[in-house]
Formats: C-alpha cells, sequence, structure tokens
C-alpha cells in the first residue's frame, strides 16, 4: 500500500496474490481429498463457439487443474436448444461428483439466460448469479451461499493489499449483474459508503474524484483519467477491454477501464510533491461563487510546508497558514478560513470566505 514516503503510485500486483489464493486453495483440496477421500468437482458449461467465452472457460479449466479441483467439461453447440441445455444443468444438479456449476455467459439469444440460470440448484450456484443468493447479498444479515467470484476478488484484492473499506468512500462504475451491482453490495456489507456510477450518470468524473476506493467496470477503454483519481485513492480496474494494436501479433491488447499511464504518472507527481518543493505542481480546480470550473496551477496558493503538516494544525486562526494561502490577487476579500479537510490523509484543502466556497485543492498525499 502507498505509505507517505513513496514518490510513484503503488501497484497490487494482481497476478502475484491470485497465485497465492491458488495454493491455498491447493492445500484445501487436498485436505479435503485426504479427509473425504473426494476432491471437489465444478462444471464449466460453454454453449458456441464465441472467443472470448472459450479463453476464459479454458483459463478457469486450468486454473481447476492447478488446484486440483476437477473439471468437468460441458460443450454445447450454438443452436442446442434451451430445454437441452436445462436438462443438462438439471444433471448436473443431481451428480454427486459435480459440487459447482458454472454457465458461461453470454449464452445465445435464443436462450432465456434468466431461466437457465435459475435451473442450477442453489447449492451448486458457484458463480452465484441464483436470484436468492443476489437477493440475500442485497438484505442485512443474510448469508449468500456463494459470492459471485470477480466481486469476491474485488474485496480480496482490497484486504489483502492492507487497504481497509470500513467508512471509505467508494465508487463503482457499472451496474451489471456479474460485477458493479453484486461489488457495490459487498462493499456495502463491508460498511463501505457506496456510490455507482452508470451510463446516466451526470458527471462521473466530480463522483469518481472523491473516492477512496474506485472500482472500476463499466467495459469501456480507459475512460477514467488520471486527473480523476483523488491522490491516495485504490483502484481495482476489472475492466478487461480488447483496443486495436498494430504492433500485436493478435493485432489487438487489453486494456482497463483506467487509463493507467495517466494514473500512475499523475499520482506520481502528486505525491512527489509532499516532499520535493522543485516538482511540477499538480492541477487544482478552483469553484469561484459563480460555480465556474478554472483549472490553474496550484503554486499560487499552496506552499509545500502546509503539505507536509498534520491537518489538525492548520486550523483558521493560524495567520501562517492563512497568509500562505492568501492569494495575490485571484481572490477577493478577507483572509480566508480553512474548513475542511480529511482528517485521515490530507486529501483534499477546502478554503472559505464569506461563507461561500473558493476554491478547492486537490492535492495531498496518502497515508
Ligand atoms: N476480470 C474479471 O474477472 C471480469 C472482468 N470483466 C470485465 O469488466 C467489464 C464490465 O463487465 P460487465 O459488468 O460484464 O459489463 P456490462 O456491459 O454488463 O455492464 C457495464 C456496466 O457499466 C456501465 N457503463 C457503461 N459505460 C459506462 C460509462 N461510460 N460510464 C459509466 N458507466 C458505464 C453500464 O451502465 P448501464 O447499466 O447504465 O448500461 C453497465 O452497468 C468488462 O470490461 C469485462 O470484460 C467482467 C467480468 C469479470
Ligand atoms: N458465468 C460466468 N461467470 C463469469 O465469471 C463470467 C462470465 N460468465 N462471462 C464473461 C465474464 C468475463 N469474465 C472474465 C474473467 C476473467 C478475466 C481475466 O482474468 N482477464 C485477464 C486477462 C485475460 C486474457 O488474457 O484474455 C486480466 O484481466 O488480466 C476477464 C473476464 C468472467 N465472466
Amino acid at each position: 500500500m502507498a505509505s507517505q514516503s513513496d514518490h510513484k503510485a503503488t501497484i497490487i500486483d494482481g497476478k502475484a496474490i491470485a497465485q497465492t489464493i491458488r495454493s491455498e486453495i491447493a492445500v484445501e483440496v487436498r485436505n479435503l481429498s485426504q479427509k473425504y477421500d473426494k476432491v471437489p468437482g465444478l462444471a464449466v458449461v460453454i454453449v458456441g463457439s464465441r472467443k472470448d467465452s472459450q479463453s476464459y472457460v479454458s483459463m478457469k479449466r486450468k486454473a481447476c487443474a492447478e488446484v486440483g479441483i476437477t473439471s468437468v467439461d460441458v460443450d454445447l453447440p450454438e443452436n442446442v436448444s434451451q430445454d437441452d441445455l436445462i436438462a443438462k444443468v438439471h444433471k448436473l444438479n443431481v451428480n454427486p461428483d459435480v459440487h459447482g456449476i458454472l454457465v458461461q455467459l453470454p449464452l445465445p439469444r435464443h436462450i432465456n439466460e434468466e431461466k437457465v440460470l435459475s435451473e442450477i440448484s442453489i447449492e451448486k450456484d458457484v458463480d452465484g448469479f441464483h436470484p436468492l443468493n443476489i437477493g440475500k447479498l442485497a438484505m442485512k444479515g443474510r448469508e449468500p451461499l456463494f459470492l459471485p467470484c470477480t466481486p469476491k476478488g474485488c474485496l480480496e484484492l482490497l484486504s489483502r493489499s492492507g487497504i481497509s473499506i470500513t467508512g471509505k468512500k467508494v465508487v463503482v462504475v457499472g451496474r451489471s449483474n456479474i460485477v458493479g451491482l453484486p461489488v457495490a453490495l459487498l462493499l456495502l456489507q463491508a460498511n463501505a459508503t457506496v456510490t455507482v456510477v452508470h451510463s446516466h450518470t451526470l458527471d462521473p468524473e466530480s463522483i469518481i474524484r472523491q473516492a477512496d476506493i474506485i472500482i472500476a467496470a463499466a467495459g469501456h477503454a480507459m475512460m477514467v483519467k488520471g486527473g480523476w483519481i483523488k491522490p491516495g485513492a485504490a483502484i481495482i480496474d476489472v475492466g478487461t477491454n480488447a483496443i486495436d494494436d498494430s504492433r500485436k501479433k493478435s493485432g489487438y491488447r487489453l486494456v482497463g477501464d483506467v487509463d493507467f499511464q495517466e494514473a500512475c504518472q499523475y499520482l506520481s507527481q502528486v505525491q512527489r510533491l509532499c516532499s520535493h518543493s522543485d516538482v511540477q505542481q499538480p492541477r487544482v480546480d478552483v469553484i469561484p461563487p459563480q460555480q465556474e470550473f478554472l483549472q490553474i496551477s496550484s503554486d499560487d496558493f499552496i506552499n509545500q510546508e502546509l503539505l507536509r503538516r498534520d491537518v489538525r494544525n492548520l486550523m483558521p486562526t493560524s495567520t501562517e497558514c492563512q497568509s500562505s494561502l492568501m492569494p495575490s490577487d485571484n481572490l477577493p476579500g478577507p483572509a480566508h478560513d480553512l474548513v475542511g479537510v480529511n482528517t485521515d490523509h490530507i486529501t483534499g484543502i477546502v478554503i472559505k470566505a464569506k461563507d461561500e466556497l473558493l476554491l478547492m485543492a486537490t492535492v495531498g498525499y496518502p497515508l
């Protein structure tokens, strides 16, 4: 996790964490097989030959092999009827060697996904897509039998990276049944204050900028820009988007929903600010009383010493603070009061003059 002394964005190594989790599961599977003389079985059902689905399914089957879970492969043709698919699911429901059933989505258009998913026995619904499982996830004090894997993975990444959730402002970008909605529900259960951004959300940038934690799951390549991220924020980028890349043999490369390069550059720049006074300044948004947004350099407003201090020492009465924050000629009126900052870590400074919000500096450093 990023610390005050870090000068660049810290990268959560999802691959390494996944490897650790797989090793832990392998031990559990070994213990189970020793105790019960049986290994867990996962049925992975795929309909048709979509390239992306085949690639995800083969990843799942490989992961099963790696940890010692038996993968029961069910590959059905694109034109399989809904009744035949449901009959297959029913067979798997009663197969004692199958403990989990996963029907890869999306299904072909002629098949009703909702109907098929509701036919999976809730005891074997490892994707957690059964309405009863999702319903329990949404209710206080109820325990779903299975949690959807990607949302669960997001929380694992956070907890294994030492990022606490309780009390944090989390913005989830996306509200799909697979990722956005269940991850928002899980975060709510973990005592976060959750905002969900979707395709009808007005001004997503200003909402995302308030987040301590961002879960990006919109399926929209690099939509979250570096400047949208509050310094110190943790980001889990779920998006997997293929974009054209002539330098690749395949002709494409995968990118997330967050502009990774830009985010790292932006965060590094802001974090360096805390210890070097000569570096380029981050952007600062100024909100004049007319509510117009202006972008200016923070040079004129904030000195380095101020940023290094504990927020609690920066009380409105501090003349030093006021003079250091006093803009030369941009802001009218008498001394400005420093009225609000996040107390855990300096993530924003709000200055008031004559009870009007005049300036909000989105600079600071993480814990
Ligand atoms: N790594 C993993 O394990 C997984 C990764 N993924 C990846 O995550 C991404 C999302 O997948 P999935 O949830 O299935 O996608 P869906 O297309 O089902 O849902 C996308 C969601 O994002 C919202 N959205 C779309 N565009 C915007 C936008 N410009 N601003 C804000 N919100 C937007 C949509 O809003 P609305 O509801 O209004 O339409 C919708 O709720 C994809 O890139 C996918 O490949 C998915 C599953 C697992
Ligand atoms: N019943 C069902 N359950 C699912 O969980 C499900 C599904 N249907 N349908 C489609 C989505 C999509 N999905 C992904 C899984 C892993 C990666 C993933 O691991 N991506 C790698 C790269 C993969 C690659 O190299 O191709 C990465 O992000 O680094 C992405 C997407 C699961 N889904």
